[in-house]
Order: C-alpha cells, then structure tokens, then sequence
C-alpha cells in the first residue's frame, strides 16, 4: 500500500499523546503508510512568553507576532516541541527528520492582509514538496513547525492548522487527519453534545455563522475547506485519546469528524 497522509497535531493534545499514539504511527508507517507531520504548540508559546515576561495577544485566532515574539515562536516551535516530536518517534522505533519551513525554504510565505495590525504573521506562498517527498522516500517520517520564509528571509509565524492544509495540498495527498482534544466537530442536539460524522462545507459555513464553531476549531475547518477544494479527499478531526486513532482514521474510517466535498 503506498498511501500518503498529513497529521497535525495541536499543541492543545501534543503533552497527552501517550507512546500508543507513536507506536500506532510506525505500525502504520510499516504497512507502508507515509506520514507528515505538520505541528503546533499555541499554549508552549504563550508559556514561554509568558515566563519571559512579553506579552502576547490574539486578533481573530492569530497571535499578534512582533520580533520579539517571533524569537520565541521560533524557538518553541522549531526547537523545543518539533525535537520533543522526533524524539518520541524515534523512541516508537521509526526514523524521523524535524524542521521549519525555513529550511531548505520549505515554506513560503508572505505577510497576512492584517499584517499591518497584528506583525509577521504569514499565509502560504508554496510548498517545497520535493524535500518531503524525499525524507519520505529514505523511510524518515518528516515533522515540519509551521514557520514560513520569504524571498528578503524574512520569517513569519503560520497558524499550524493552515500550514498543515498547504502542506497537503501541496504535496497531494489524500487525506489530511486534525489530531486536537476534541473527538470532532460537537453540535448541540437535543441539549446533547454529539460528534458529527461527517460535515460539508454549508454546515460548517451555518455552524460558525451560528457560533457553534468558534476559536481554534475556525482555522481547522477554514483549512480544511481549503484543502478538499483541490485533491485532498477528505480532512478527518480527531482525537489524541482515542486508543488507535490513527490506524482507524486511516485503515477503518466511523472516527472523529470528516469533512468532505
Ligand atoms: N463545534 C466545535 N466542536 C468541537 N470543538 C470546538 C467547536 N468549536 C470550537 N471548538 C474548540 O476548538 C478547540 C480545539 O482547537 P484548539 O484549542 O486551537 O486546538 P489545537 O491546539 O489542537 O489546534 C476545542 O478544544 C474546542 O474548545
Ligand atoms: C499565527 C499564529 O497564531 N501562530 C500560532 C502557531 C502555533 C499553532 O498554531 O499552534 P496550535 O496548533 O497548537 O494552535 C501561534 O503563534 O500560536
């Protein structure tokens, strides 16, 4: 089987993810499933800069992004969480490469249409897809931190469910898997919580009109459309707790919430 997939995983469940959840993705990854990962780490940045005594705000769920602030984006993310991701890898037994879209101009980016108000925030420009395909090819899984660069070098701090998408749609694969704290996307029925099986467009375009999809959930699904408009065939959020939820994402399916055309 040569199946190719991109999983995010937010910072919000990436503390959690027991050593199941890596065991799982090398037994995926030796049935011949090729895996990337793009990942976040939102609250390890807030700690840092708050330790560090920088404030830091969000506009719209992007982080207001200064000099100052990118320092510490790029540190926590390239360094500390995207080695600990390796680390733990490497720990379950596969082979894995970690960097920034910086290196070797994986990302490229330019500043967001608010970059005036809220700094060196960045959407994605391209992708080189080549340097992936490659890591994958010599059996590494490779783990990207959502920095971007552009032609002047200058870095930019990418929401990490936005470079995820651009990532899979750059690269073509068919699915893109949303690892969060969530076990999908919740809707309120009959004064019941439930998970959806499965959403289009139009219902998530009603949910978030309606405020039953708000905060970080926005740029997952806004990614997520973003993706299935081109050959990414479905985007499937899920939850790190689920015991194998990797494997039932891809192998099974009936987990989490997919999002489809
Ligand atoms: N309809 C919804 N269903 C599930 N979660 C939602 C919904 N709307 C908003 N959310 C919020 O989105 C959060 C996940 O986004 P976020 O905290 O940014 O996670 P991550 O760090 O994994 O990117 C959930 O914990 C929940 O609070
Ligand atoms: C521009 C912007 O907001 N960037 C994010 C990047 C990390 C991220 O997206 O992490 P999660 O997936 O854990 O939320 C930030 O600075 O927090």
């Amino acid at each position: 089987m040569e199946q190719r997939f991109v999983m995010k995983c937010g910072g919000s469940t990436l503390a959690a993810l027991p050593d199941s959840f890596f065991a799982d993705l090398r037994s995926l990854q030796e049935s011949g499933v090729k895996p990337v990962i793009v990942h976040g780490g939102g609250p390890a940045i807030s700690e840092t800069l708050t330790k560090l005594g920088i404030e830091s705000e969000f506009v719209n769920g992007l982080r207001k992004t200064s000099d100052e602030v990118l320092d510490v984006v790029e540190m926590v993310l390239a360094g500390r969480i995207n080695k600990e991701i390796v680390r733990k890898i490497q720990h379950s037994g596969a082979k894995s490469i970690g960097l920034s879209g910086v290196d070797g101009k994986l990302i490229k980016a330019q500043p967001v249409a608010s970059a005036a108000e809220i700094g060196f925030v960045g959407d994605v420009t391209d992708v080189n897809a080549d340097i992936i395909a490659g890591i994958m090819e010599m059996g590494y899984i490779p783990v990207i931190a959502p920095i971007g660069i552009d032609d002047a070098s200058q870095r930019y701090n990418i929401n990490a469910d936005t470079a995820a998408g651009a990532v899979a749609s750059h690269l073509g694969v068919e699915r893109m898997i949303v690892v969060t704290d969530v076990p999908g996307i919740l809707k309120t029925v009959d004064g019941q919580k439930q998970v959806l099986p499965s959403v289009t467009v139009e219902e998530i375009e009603a949910m978030i009109a309606s405020g039953e999809i708000y905060g970080g959930m926005i740029p997952k699904v806004r990614a997520a459309i973003q993706c299935i408009q081109g050959k990414v065939r479905e985007v499937v959020i899920v939850n790190g707790d689920e015991p194998n939820v990797l494997s039932k994402a891809v192998l099974e399916g009936g987990i989490g919430t997919r999002i489809v055309r």
